[in-house]
């Protein structure tokens, strides 16, 4: 049998036997595998659950379940990936900071998903190369905390760690951790990939559907009307290739990935399985999933977790990162070094990038390590409100990314893209944009389960920004 290029060529004897187990259908627990060796380690943010025996349950019933996305869709994503790390596409990440039970409806998946593809419309246009498509969807339900507990007056209760583990209403009932809701995640992330994989290769995902979507957004607002000259060359790039007689069917349909933070490892270990065509193991709740900030420790259960799997991955870094650790994780998570398998995505503050990343950049490029670096400008910019309400400012948000493109083209590396939290919808989250939301409007649609997103049209915003950047 010929053996293709890419994919490894020899099968690790113990997981070769994994492939030819018979499937278990009893409910005996999962065994270990050979991508269960984070159980001896420490795991960083992970939920008390109070009931071992119902953790045990719902694992090992997810261990049975069909997976949620396949093994070559996931080579295909790392595929992409690697031409942003060559320069030749960019990568654009985003979705809700916490997805909810309650909020995964037909409706909020599909504005958030035509927020995403009138976006990358924008970059597409701008960067003249191939933008990815990675949705913060469908999986991204449990959330690393700052703090175990929440005092809300005098009452102390466990803190809200994402719908995948408790409720976010402050009862004692309802932040008890529940190890059912791993089922439900589960389910929820089926429906969101089912109605994202409808959506994006049923015709609804049309590159002139989405631009005329644009140009409401630049007609009708405020705002829009600053970014005319870039939607009406879109525009009559658009009508080009209508005259030149481009099949209209060629500009239906996208490529579009999922990921979110693989954070919960007793959900992610029942998820993984090992592909039969190379025996390897593969997480199979989303395409790319990523190592927080909280939890990327070196000699942690998550990289422990994270180097055994095949999928793409993302280890975020934060302001106190060193060059050395950066080099270790390339080391430990891509010891082939392979182009597409690893993206740092940077989250310093906007006061930060400038100082911290060139070094970072400096010295892993100089090491020749093969990386995707990715700008998440929302989390080294939160912070309080008058009001009470966790915020970032648009204007803080818009420095992050002009910083990491500055690094980039001062050092001749590639800016790959960007990651941001963002709903479809009108929210009033983030200060700012031209909008010019202030600390009083805050209240009037602040619905986020943890962290504040940009609303859909300061994401819209951000793209034309980020438009002009790539163009510069
Ligand atoms: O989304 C990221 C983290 O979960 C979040 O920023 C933590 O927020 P906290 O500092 O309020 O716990
Ligand atoms: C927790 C998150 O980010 P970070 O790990 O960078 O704080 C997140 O992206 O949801």
């Amino acid at each position: 049998m010929t053996v293709p290029a890419e994919r490894p060529p020899t099968v690790p004897p113990t997981e070769a036997k994994a492939v030819m187990r018979e499937p278990d259908m009893t409910t005996a627990p999962v065994p270990r595998t050979a991508h269960s060796t984070w159980r001896d380690l420490t795991a960083a943010q992970q939920p008390r659950w109070p009931d071992p025996a119902l953790l045990a349950a719902v694992t090992a019933e997810l261990a049975r379940a069909p997976e949620l996305v396949s093994a070559e869709e996931s080579d295909r994503l790392t595929a992409r990936l690697a031409d942003v790390t060559h320069g030749r596409a960019f990568v654009l990440m985003g979705g809700d900071c916490a997805e909810t039970f309650t909020g995964t409806t037909t409706d909020s998946v599909r504005r958030k998903l035509r927020t995403l593809l009138q976006m990358a419309v924008i970059l597409t246009y701008a960067a003249q190369v191939p933008v990815v498509k990675v949705g913060r969807m469908a999986g991204q339900y449990a959330k690393p905390r700052s703090r175990p507990t929440e005092t809300r007056d005098d009452v102390t209760l466990p803190a809200y760690r994402g719908d995948a583990v408790n409720g976010l209403e402050f009862s004692p009932a309802s932040r008890t951790p529940d190890a059912r809701r791993l089922r439900r995640m589960y389910d929820s992330s089926a429906a969101t990939l089912n109605l994202v994989r409808a959506f994006a290769t049923g015709g609804s995902a049309d590159l002139r559907e989405a631009h005329a979507w644009n140009q409401g957004f630049v007609r009708d607002s405020p705002a829009g009307r600053r970014y005319e000259d870039l939607a009406g060359e879109i525009d009559r790039s658009l009508r080009f290739m209508k005259a030149c007689g481009v099949d209209p069917h060629a500009t239906r349909g996208v490529e579009f990935f999922a990921g979110h933070e693989g954070l919960l490892l007793d959900y992610e270990d029942a998820l993984t399985r090992t592909d039969p065509r190379t025996g390897l193991s593969y997480a199979t709740s989303g395409h790319f999933l990523w190592i927080g900030e909280r939890t990327r420790d070196l000699d942690g259960a998550h990289v422990d977790y994270f180097a055994r799997i095949r999928n793409p991955i993302g280890v975020k870094l934060g302001p106190s990162v060193t060059a050395d650790e950066a080099l270790a994780y390339a080391d430990r998570l891509n010891p082939g070094n392979s182009p597409g398998r690893l993206t740092f995505v940077t989250r310093m503050g906007a006061s930060r990038i400038r100082d911290v990343l060139p070094g970072l950049v400096e010295k892993v490029t100089a090491n020749g390590v093969a990386v995707t670096w990715v700008c998440d400008p929302m989390h080294g910019n939160t912070f309080e409100a008058t009001s009470g309400h966790k915020t970032r400012r648009f204007d803080d948000i818009l420095d992050e990314v002009s910083g990491f493109f500055e690094v980039h083209r001062a050092l001749g590396t590639h800016a790959g893209g960007v990651h941001v939290e963002l709903t479809g919808d009108d929210v009033t989250e983030c200060l700012g944009g031209a909008d010019g939301l202030l600390v009083q409007d805050l209240h009037r649609r602040y619905e986020t389960a943890c962290d504040p997103r940009l609303s859909h049209r300061q994401s819209l915003e951000l793209a034309f920004l980020l438009a002009q950047m790539l163009r510069d």
